[in-house]
């Protein structure tokens, strides 16, 4: 079977850059691009929740190309859950995308399969595609149980999903010795992983599924690696952290193909 799928380079800025910051960056971006990159590759930047209204207005009054999400979704649609971000909310911002259960969030705000299950639920319920990131720690690494590892981790966040939502969600393998420390995995990491996720979407989708699921690596993603990395054939497109904040570096990722 053989599906197109557009790939997707997606930009996450973690705890960087405030409001007028963002407005600068992606006018910065959007100069940059081309309509011929953006025919190419879709380009979606992850901004704190306190910029998103700032690119919103950016990027509807301009008409820009650039897509944009939020790093994290509530789990709950309202009510007294201090310092939450609703998919309501983020839906009203006009949010393609939010990341759900990135590393970081699971290591330093205790997020496990449940929440993050639920927080993929919430995405759909609200029209919200979710960038679910999985990957694994370097013990588990070093154990060579990376892709039993990561599968768990989408059976679990994965559950109760129906096959029709299933196949627009956008999985991220982000392997978490590989994140922020220039140690990138080799193309055949994440060939092996990436792989191995299609393998496990078709298993419990379907192959028709399996072949519309873009399935992204992350994990020192720089323009000068994304040739290696874009050339795996279950590889569709970056998680970008560090790379991102620099506007060059993360069109030259864009343009991977040109290198
Ligand atoms: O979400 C992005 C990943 O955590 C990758 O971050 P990095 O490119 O800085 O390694």
């Amino acid at each position: 079977m053989t599906t197109t799928r557009t790939p997707l380079m997606a930009g996450n800025w973690k705890m960087n850059l405030n409001h007028l910051e963002a407005i600068a960056h992606v006018q910065k971006l959007a100069f940059a691009l081309t309509d011929k990159d953006h025919d190419a590759v879709e380009v979606a930047v992850l901004p704190p929740f306190t910029d998103l209204r700032s690119v919103q207005t950016l990027v509807d009054g301009d008409r820009l190309r650039i897509k944009y999400g939020a790093q994290d979704i509530s789990q709950h649609d309202a009510g007294a859950y201090t310092g939450e971000v609703s998919g309501p909310m983020l839906a009203k911002l006009k949010c393609t995308y939010a990341a759900i259960g990135h590393s970081e969030r699971r290591q330093y705000h205790g997020e496990d399969e449940k929440i993050v299950n639920a927080k993929v639920e919430a995405a759909f319920r609200n029209g919200i595609v979710p960038i679910l990131c999985v990957g694994e720690g370097l013990d588990v690494r070093r154990a060579g149980e990376q892709v039993p590892f990561t599968l768990a981790q989408v059976d679990g966040a994965l559950e109760g999903v129906p096959a029709e939502q299933a196949a627009t969600i956008v999985i991220a393998y982000e392997p978490v010795w590989a994140i922020g420390t220039g140690e990138v995995a080799t193309p055949e990491d994440a060939q092996e992983v990436c792989g191995a996720i299609r393998a496990r979407l078709a298993e419990l989708y379907g192959q028709e599924v399996a072949q519309q699921v873009r399935v992204l690596y992350g994990g020192s993603v720089k323009g000068s690696n994304a040739p290696g990395i874009m050339a795996q054939p279950d590889v569709d497109g970056a998680l970008v952290g560090g790379a991102a904040l620099d506007a060059d570096d993360f069109v030259k990722i864009v343009r991977y193909r040109e290198q």
